[in-house]
């Protein structure tokens, strides 16, 4: 089956907040709450698209958008592509034109909302930042504590903690502090044994390619609500990942890295294909920075991971 283009947009206010309409009941998915959108006309380029709609359903003008993510859904009766746009600056005050209901939702609140089925990995995406940092694999405990700290100043929201030169002990003694630093600010993803889970409550999970193997076919090692994620290299790791239910991966090598020189990287285009295939977000990884996160949206994913470019030296 063909599936239905489909574009919506993620509409944030100045103060952070998200746009939802609520879909007329005699329609597809009727009742549910949705991000404002429709279909895309034979022809038509997505950005045209989402202009119109916005401008039919809402009766504002799009002036800054960029894309968020793509999701393939089958419901049993029709199958669609949502070309998922982040709209961050628009003119016009919207105004529900067809008569649907419309909210600003809190991030927070957005599992208040019933959506479709196809807006799970939207809401993820919503909630997730630009930029994924990972902390550099040299540098002492208070050295790493120190450049979180600088970090959280600068704005990150998203850290993995990730210091193999320190030892077990050492390490989850800094995640104790790093969780503390973070609460509120930022979120943090810890690396090491799942055994170590129940210990962290407040801390997400990044697992290793060698982890999500170990995994195949087990229930995901977290509840919902605490992040889960994957580092990823191939197809074959990213069905992993989707089967296991992880919130995000990401995806390298994209361009050569000094710290893996033996591995070829997998270049633009072939992480744009990979990403086409993985339905929740992606962070792109390897050589790259916030320089590379415009042609990482382009590429499909929700930004660049890395440490270069994103810890303060
Ligand atoms: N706009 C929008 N559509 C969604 C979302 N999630 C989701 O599954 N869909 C599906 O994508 C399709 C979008 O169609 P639509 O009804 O908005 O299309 P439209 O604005 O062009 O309406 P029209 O058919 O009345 O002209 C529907 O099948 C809908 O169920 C979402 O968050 N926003
Ligand atoms: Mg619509």
């Amino acid at each position: 089956m063909k599936a239905l283009h489909v574009v919506a947009a993620v509409i944030r206010g100045t103060d952070g907040r998200i746009l939802l309409a609520q879909r007329p009941a005699d329609k597809h998915q009727g009742g549910l709450w949705e991000f404002p959108g429709g279909k895309v006309e034979a022809g038509e380029p997505v950005e045209a698209a989402l202009a119109r709609e916005l401008h039919e359903e809402l009766d504002i003008r799009v002036e800054q958008a960029r894309p968020l993510i793509e999701v393939r859904h089958d419901y049993p009766d029709l199958s669609v592509l949502l070309d998922v746009w982040e709209v961050s600056g628009f003119a016009g005050t919207p105004r529900g034109m067809e008569g649907q209901p419309l909210v600003w939702a809190e991030e927070s609140a957005l599992d208040d909302f019933q959506f479709p089925a196809a807006n799970r990995p939207i809401v993820t995406a919503a909630r997730l930042p630009a930029d994924y940092l990972i902390t550099p694999a040299a540098g002492a405990a208070a050295e790493l504590l120190a450049g979180i700290e600088r970090a959280l100043a600068r704005g990150v929201r998203l850290l993995q903690l990730r210091a193999p030169q320190l030892s077990v002990s050492a390490y989850r003694a800094l995640a104790d502090e790093v969780l503390a630093l973070c609460a509120g600010r930022a979120e943090v993803l810890l690396k090491g044994p799942l055994a170590w889970v129940a210990d962290f409550p407040a801390a997400g999970w990044h697992l290793t390619a060698a982890q999500l193997r170990e995994l195949a076919g087990a229930p995901r090692p977290l509840p919902a609500g605490r992040w889960l994620a994957a580092s990823c290299h191939d197809a074959e790791e990213l069905a992993l990942a989707a089967q296991l239910g992880v919130d995000f991966a990401t995806l390298s090598p994209v361009q050569p890295t000094a710290s893996h020189p033996g591995v070829a990287p997998l270049g633009w285009e072939r992480a744009a294909e990979l990403i086409r295939g993985f339905n929740q977000p992606v962070y792109l990884l390897g050589g790259l920075g916030p320089d590379e996160r415009e042609r990482a949206w382009r590429s499909g994913a929700q930004g660049v991971a890395g440490i270069r470019g994103l810890w303060p030296c």
